[in-house]
């Protein structure tokens, strides 16, 4: 396995809880990955932790591994490695990436790509005249210009493993299809793996093999991103879906009740219960594990009980186990 994130929980100082809490992920090898949620739901520090990169002060429990390194016991050299030549992260702001004085061709030879390098990877992302592109600065090129400046010195350095951070979120929409399109050829040619992190759930089951739900610092649902469009087993996935629109349907659009939780607000059952409109009393009270069934896992007590509400019966054909305890721990 390329990522392999096991039962991750991170905490900060002065948080009131965790920023992330037995969070599992996978990313295989040529293999494209979702993680959506709502903003804070902690997408991005699941992805940083990838790169060993952690809020200052934080404590960690749990394993991250890449290419069956241990990151989190990376120290220095290995580290300063790590993050140079095995995994790459694009962020949403090119222009964050990417220095407004020095040339487009300086950006992708730091990088470790040679001239002639720098001029295949401009033209696999589809820019115009990679030639001239080189002598540029940041300031010449439009923001969809330079995100695919952004994604080859993303591969300049040939990672495993690529970590897109709303990647395509403020492009246009004819960009954003464009650069994907450019993501997935990249991944497939060089055999790396892709964590696509997005708040948009439509856009994810479209573009992902697999996709994990993010909420409240969990994994509240991860499933095939087939599965998880047609038959969401999760209250909280569902209303993602249902208030999100979609091209060539029309729906009315619902959005989920209340705010997502900030770190000063804790939980004494499930985080999703106040905003769940199929929550039932023992939701308040019940301790959230992931339950699997059929490689997918959720964290909801009715769906641990089958006690499915009618949308969700889609979910499993064989009861659901927990993943992290011996079978027959259920719920209460
Ligand atoms: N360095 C840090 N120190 C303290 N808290 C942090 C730090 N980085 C993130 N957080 C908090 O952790 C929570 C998760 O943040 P994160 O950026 O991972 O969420 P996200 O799902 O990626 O959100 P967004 O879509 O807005 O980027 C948030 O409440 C955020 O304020």
């Amino acid at each position: 396995m390329l990522l392999s994130i096991e039962d991750l929980t991170v905490t900060v100082p002065g948080a009131a809880r965790p920023l992330l809490e037995s969070v599992s992920l996978n990313v295989a090898e040529g293999e494209v990955v979702g993680l959506v949620g709502e903003s804070g739901s902690g997408k991005s520090t699941t992805a940083k932790a990838a790169l060993g990169l952690l809020p200052t002060g934080a404590t960690t429990k749990g394993t991250v591994r890449v290419d069956g390194s241990d990151v989190l016991a990376l120290r220095g050299e290995q580290l300063r490695q790590h993050r140079a030549a095995t995994v790459a992260m694009i962020h949403q702001d090119p222009r964050a990436a990417l220095n407004p004085v020095r040339r487009i061709g300086d950006f992708l030879t730091e990088r470790g790509a040679t001239k002639d390098e720098a001029l295949d990877l401009l033209a696999a992302v589809g820019l115009p005249d990679p030639a001239r592109h080189l002598r540029q600065r940041p300031h010449e090129l439009s923001g969809g210009m330079l995100q695919r400046v952004v994604i080859a010195g993303a591969l300049a350095s040939r990672p495993r493993l690529l970590l897109a951070d709303e990647a395509t979120s403020a492009l246009d929409v004819t960009t954003q299809a464009e650069i994907l399109t450019q993501l997935r050829e990249a991944r497939e040619s060089r055999g790396a793996g892709l964590l696509f992190i997005t708040h948009d759930l439509h856009l994810a089951a479209a573009y992902c093999d697999r996709v994990h739900v993010m909420y409240a610092g969990r994994v509240v649902e991860h499933r095939t991103a087939n599965a998880l469009f047609t038959a969401p087993a999760h209250p909280y996935t569902r209303g993602l879906l249902a208030c999100s629109p979609t091209l060539g349907e029309s729906h009315p659009l619902a959005p989920i009740p209340g705010k997502p939780p900030s770190l000063s607000d804790t939980f004494t059952g499930c985080p999703f219960v106040e905003r769940c409109g199929d929550a039932e009393a023992d939701c308040h009270t019940w301790q959230p594990k992931a339950y699997a069934s059929e490689g997918a896992t959720v964290e909801c007590r009715r769906v641990a009980l089958g006690n499915l509400p009618p949308w969700a019966a889609g979910w499993a054909r064989r009861p659901p186990v927990p993943r992290n305890e011996k079978e027959g721990a259920g719920p209460k």
